[in-house]
């Protein structure tokens, strides 16, 4: 690899130092016998002074044509410069280019262009310094997320992708040819957790989730990063402790470590800095009497779509929790609330300013029985379920698990108006290429 500085390293210390920079032509401006060309790496954008009488006529008028994104290579001394981004730029004697590029196909402030073309050319829309920002807030997410998950003795498996059958229902799944047989892609890797949960008790993982999802909303993927726990002995309140932790810590650390990203996105940090434990916890009861008092038509025994989640987000300034849903709107692994059989024992966290759900977690039903029973109910065959309900028949325990969608927790985190622009390459029921 060349031995280069990194754009965020040019520095007014740095006057008078000569550096080398490998980056790709961001903007490039004429003014008589200079030209100011801006140039951005992974780290940000330097500006870089190109004087005729120092590089000389030849290689002037090539610097002259470089389109955006045209990669080159400069090197040049450091001029402190408070004019300049970060006080200070390269004045340039040599200049080599990589490759030029005359015509860019998305305009310089991505955000004028559509985004049906900013998808169509998602492989190079990702280059621009706000998607870069994204994906950098996103990582430190999960990087966030693995050191509380390693702190808390939370122990990472690595469940399978193609499987036999459907944890959220089965209209969502994506069904392929599997040899002489028909597999699924994963809906939730949660039942492998529970297997493993025999062995290693405190289990997590992150893996793709397949959802083919013909609602075509602002917070739904056919294909989406799934942050996973489950934990032996720990019923639905303790679960719920451990989700506000984690999403604290995921949240806090972020705003520590990416504090200038997250501002490209949002002005007010107030709810991100209100994210702290413990979180606020209203009952779907309750939830239903809100919602039904600011005019939403909803009864009791209704689901909650995007709709109602946003208008009972209004109420709060933090990610909070609904808890006790009715049994015949979640899925048949839920465990049955014994206070109220009409409920199950789960809980969803929402998050604020309009995003809703990010998590979905529950206390599973750990009775060989019912579970059964739950499955018969569901319309399914405890036949395709047979490993899973070994579950129950060796050792079973009581246990509960989650799952955080990390696009949905990125979305709200950045404010983003389309969880499409949280994933490197979205994939949505009208979308598969690039
Ligand atoms: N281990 C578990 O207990 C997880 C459980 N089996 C599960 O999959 N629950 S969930 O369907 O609510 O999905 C969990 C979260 O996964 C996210 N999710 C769920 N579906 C999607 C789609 N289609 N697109 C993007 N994100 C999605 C969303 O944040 C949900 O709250
Ligand atoms: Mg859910």
């Amino acid at each position: 690899m060349i031995e280069k500085t990194y754009c965020e390293e040019v520095k007014p210390e740095l006057d008078g130092q000569r550096v080398k920079l490998a980056g790709w032509v961001y903007s490039n401006m004429r003014v008589g016998k200079k030209i100011f060309l801006w140039i951005r790496d992974s780290t940000g954008i330097v500006q870089t002074v190109i004087a005729k009488n120092v590089v000389g006529e030849e290689v002037f008028e090539k610097a002259k044509k470089l389109g955006r994104e045209s990669s080159v290579i400069v090197e040049g001394i450091v001029k402190a410069d408070e004019r300049a981004p970060g006080g200070a730029e390269v004045h340039v004697e040599k200049l080599e280019v990589i490759q030029a590029v005359s015509e860019f196909p998305i305009p310089e402030n991505p955000e004028q262009a559509s985004p049906e073309l900013l998808l169509d050319y998602r492989h190079l829309h990702i280059r621009t310094p706000k998607v870069s920002a994204i994906m950098k807030v996103k990582e430190t997410l999960i990087m966030a997320a693995r050191e509380w998950l390693l702190k808390n003795g939370w122990h990472e498996v690595f469940p399978p992708i193609l499987v036999t059958g459907a944890v959220e229902g089965g209209a969502t799944l994506f069904k392929l040819k599997y040899f002489d047989k028909y597999a699924y892609l994963s809906q939730s890797a949660q039942l492998y957790l529970e297997a493993a949960i025999f062995g290693l008790e405190k289990v997590w993982s992150l893996t793709p989730s397949f959802r083919a999802e013909k609602s075509r909303t602002r917070r739904h993927l056919t294909e989406f990063w799934h942050l996973e726990l489950e934990g032996a002995w720990m019923d639905l309140w303790d679960i719920m402790k451990v989700e506000e932790e984690l999403v604290s810590y995921m949240v806090q650390r972020t705003l520590e470590l990416r504090k200038k990203e997250i501002e490209m996105f949002r002005d007010d940090l107030t709810t991100l800095k209100n994210t702290e434990p413990p979180f606020p916890r209203i009952s779907y009861d309750e939830a239903i009497e809100i919602l039904q008092s600011k005019g939403v038509k909803i009864e009791w025994g209704d689901d909650m779509g995007a709709d109602e989640e946003r208008v009972l987000t209004e109420e709060f300034d933090r990610p909070f929790f609904v808890y006790g849903y009715p049994k015949h709107i979640k899925a048949f692994y839920m465990k049955e609330d014994p206070q109220d059989p009409r409920k199950v024992l789960a809980a969803d966290m929402l998050a604020p300013e309009g995003y809703g759900e990010i998590i979905g977690g529950s206390e599973r039903e750990d009775n060989y029985d019912k579970l059964v029973q739950r499955i018969i109910e569901e319309g399914m065959d405890p036949k395709d379920y047979e490993w899973y309900l070994d579950l129950r028949k060796y050792g079973s325990v009581p246990h509960s698990g989650f799952g955080l969608g990390v696009e949905r927790l990125v979305a709200w985190v950045l404010k983003l108006d389309h969880i499409r622009w949280a994933t490197l390459f979205p994939r949505t029921p009208a979308r598969i290429y690039p």
